[in-house]
């Protein structure tokens, strides 16, 4: 479903990813993991129209993404979550996922959904699908809360029930897990596995957090300074000498564990 080839990004003098290329199904997970600055935030940016490519090529269900406008990207079934939460702080939890949910529908509906206008109706369909998302994620009780009051964890599973609305036959995932408890982590990971069980789509997910991603991820890909160093299992990875230098910042045959 995805092919991205000779994908290079720079920022000035700064290479933040080269040469990049990835072949992902359907309904393959992919993690993406590296030091910091490896490039694995520019790969989502990239993948999700937000950046465009210096040079290389992603073709997605057969369309070529790097010459579409951005904002047909999501329409097209990628969504992503972001880094540093990105939600609507004013607008309650259920609003934040029913936002999302226009991109695939006219504007009188957007209206609708927002209170006023024609299209009352479908909005109230709407409105329970919503919901739905909200209830795989554990937090249909926080449907009315507004958003920016929220702890950390129950933001990052708003933000997924947003993604999800788009339908999407890709997911990006960037840090999901960021700031959470290992307990939290470990909830968010089950319920990302039930929701992958059920909908079926393709997810790429950068993370930092290694046990999370070594269980979620039966396919990684090891960023370092924009370069693709390493790919494999997780039990590949681990035991790949490349990848251990890369993390530990020195050779891993000078004998540091
Ligand atoms: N908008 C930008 N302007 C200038 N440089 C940037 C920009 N975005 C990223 N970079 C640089 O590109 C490189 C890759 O950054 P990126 O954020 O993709 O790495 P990362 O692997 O996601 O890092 P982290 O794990 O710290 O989030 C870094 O050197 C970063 O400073």
């Amino acid at each position: 479903m995805l092919k991205v080839e000779g994908l290079t990004k720079r920022f000035q003098g700064v290479v933040a990813l080269k040469d990049y290329r990835l072949t992902l199904h359907e309904g393959e997970i992919l993690g993406v993991i590296g030091p910091n600055g490896a490039g694995k935030t520019t790969l989502i940016n990239l993948l999700s129209g937000f950046l465009r490519p210096d040079e290389g090529s992603i073709r997605f269900q057969g369309q070529d993404l790097v010459r579409l406008p951005a904002h047909r990207i999501p329409a097209l079934g990628i969504a992503r979550t972001f880094q540093n939460i990105r939600l609507f702080p004013s607008l309650t939890a259920l609003e934040n996922v029913m936002v999302a949910m226009t991109v695939h529908h006219p504007p009188d509906l957007a209206s609708a959904l927002l209170g006023f206008g024609p299209g009352q109706r479908r909005a109230q369909a709407l409105r329970e699908q919503a919901m739905h998302l909200l209830e795989q994620l554990g937090i249909a009780h926080l449907a009315d809360r507004p958003a920016g009051v929220l702890p950390y964890g129950d933001q990052r599973r708003v933000e997924i029930a947003r993604a999800l609305a788009l339908k999407p036959s890709l997911l990006l995932l960037d840090e999901p897990t960021a700031g959470l408890h290992p307990e939290e982590s470990e909830a968010l990971v089950e319920q990302l596995r039930r929701l992958h069980r059920e909908w079926g789509m393709a997810i790429v997910m950068v993370a930092h957090d290694m046990p999370v991603v070594m269980r979620f991820c039966p396919r990684l890909h090891v960023l370092s300074s924009g370069a693709l160093l390493a790919e494999g299992t997780p039990e590949e990875i681990r035991n790949n000498p490349l990848v251990l230098e890369a993390f530990l910042g020195r050779p891993s045959h000078s004998g540091a564990a």
